[in-house]
């Protein structure tokens, strides 16, 4: 099979990081220095003088969920921009019809563990959680990864197309449209969504779920949980801060989020953008709140490692300007085996066949990708 693809993604090859952004795309190929450090600080200062050191102009990579685990970024050999990625080809299927699809947990164990958060949210035990499940597709051949980024770039141009290669031969493949944390100077930027309705085929219908969507009191509330740990987290680094009073609505092809744009001003030039995104990692979009009751809350719950799924992929430079988006709607490739993941916020109002719904269009993303039509629920 010839796969035709555009730009950047055309030079993709395994091991390579990709990052499409909505103004400019990345490509990085090779590795100078591979570097792990689990501390935020060691990472950060690391990173920095690595770059002094070396030719390489920026570091790039991926910060898993969990913050004690490795982080895994390179110095790469070559670095390449381009514009946004505009692919015009037809789409190609990354991998023939035949796909074995085994979900973990069923659609059943999900609904129970939304069921078992609810009742300890309803407790006062914490104010939010977010719970993921996995489809594992076993495939007759390997993904042609590439076909599989020019149908993520193609769908999803208002968000960010990334590929990161993974220690043991895995890659992360996906197309999120969160916005972590960019830092260009003194200025940041985050953008955190929370709160969110499966989009509908019909207009009308469609229309319908973004208004129901905007008049959620419980939507809104699991935006909010968000947006003031993000605010707390960026706090002590600004010396202002500037945070909309309502959320807006944005979309993917698949689903409708509550977001907010929050922008600040640098108190200290030194603080880079891998610093400030470990400092923001993970947020309650991903996690919940309390921090600690939270991940104990998915540890018991999830039958799964999420590894870097629900991580920060992204770059940093030797200034500290970068970009780090947060790594959702993905699927982990290796070899012939897929595994993809999709998490909901969970609140004390949340019922648990409306969040299993809102998982399945999440996976609907990477389904679509692969040109597959299977439905997810089961
Ligand atoms: C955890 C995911 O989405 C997060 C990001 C946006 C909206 C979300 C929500 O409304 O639940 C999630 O917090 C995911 O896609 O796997």
């Amino acid at each position: 099979m010839r796969v035709v693809t555009d730009g950047l993604i055309a030079d993709y090859r395994p091991g390579s990081f990709l990052l499409a952004a909505p103004r400019h795309s990345l490509l990085a190929t090779g590795a100078q220095a591979v570097v792990d450090e689990r501390d935020p600080d060691e990472l950060s200062a690391r990173v920095t003088k690595l770059l002094v050191d070396s030719p390489a102009p920026l570091a790039v990579g991926a910060l898993p969920f969990d913050r004690s685990a490795a982080p895994h970024l390179v110095l790469p050999e070559a670095v390449r921009w381009s514009g946004p990625l505009r692919p015009t080809s037809p789409a190609t299927a990354p991998v023939a019809a035949g796909a074995a699809v085994t979900p973990l947990p069923s659609g059943e164990d999900y609904e129970r563990s939304v069921a078992r958060a609810v009742t300890r949210l309803r407790a006062g035990e914490l104010d939010k959680v977010v719970l993921a499940r996995t489809l594992r597709l076993d495939l007759p051949d390997p993904v042609e990864v590439r076909a599989l980024l020019a149908n993520l770039a193609r769908d999803n141009a208002t968000g960010y197309t990334y590929a990161v290669d993974l220690p043991g031969g895995r890659t992360l493949v996906g197309a999120t449209p969160e916005m972590l944390l960019t830092r260009t100077g003194l200025t940041v930027e985050a953008n955190p969504l929370a709160g969110s309705i499966p989009r509908h085929p019909d207009p009308v219908q469609d229309r319908l779920a973004a208004e129901e969507l905007l008049a959620s009191a419980k939507d809104h509330e699991e935006h909010r949980v968000v947006v003031s740990a993000v605010v707390e987290a960026l706090r002590p680094y600004c010396r202002s801060l500037t945070v909309p009073e309502r959320p807006s609505l944005v979309s993917t092809s698949a689903v409708w989020h509550l977001s907010t744009r929050i922008t600040g001003v640098l108190a200290d030039p030194e603080v880079t953008s891998l610093r400030l995104a470990s400092a923001l990692h993970p947020t309650p979009a991903v996690c919940g709140a309390p921090f600690g009751a939270a991940t104990a809350t998915i540890a018991e719950l999830e039958p799964f490692d999420r590894g870097f799924y629900a991580g920060a992929i992204g770059w940093c430079d030797v200034h500290g300007d970068g970009q780090w988006v947060v790594g959702i709607r993905c699927a982990e490739l290796a070899g012939q085996r897929m595994t993809l993941y999709a998490g909901a916020g969970i609140m004390p109002a949340s019922r648990p066949d409306l969040e299993l719904a809102e998982t399945s269009a999440k996976f609907a993303t990477l389904l679509r990708a692969m040109g597959m039509t299977v439905s997810p629920v089961s």
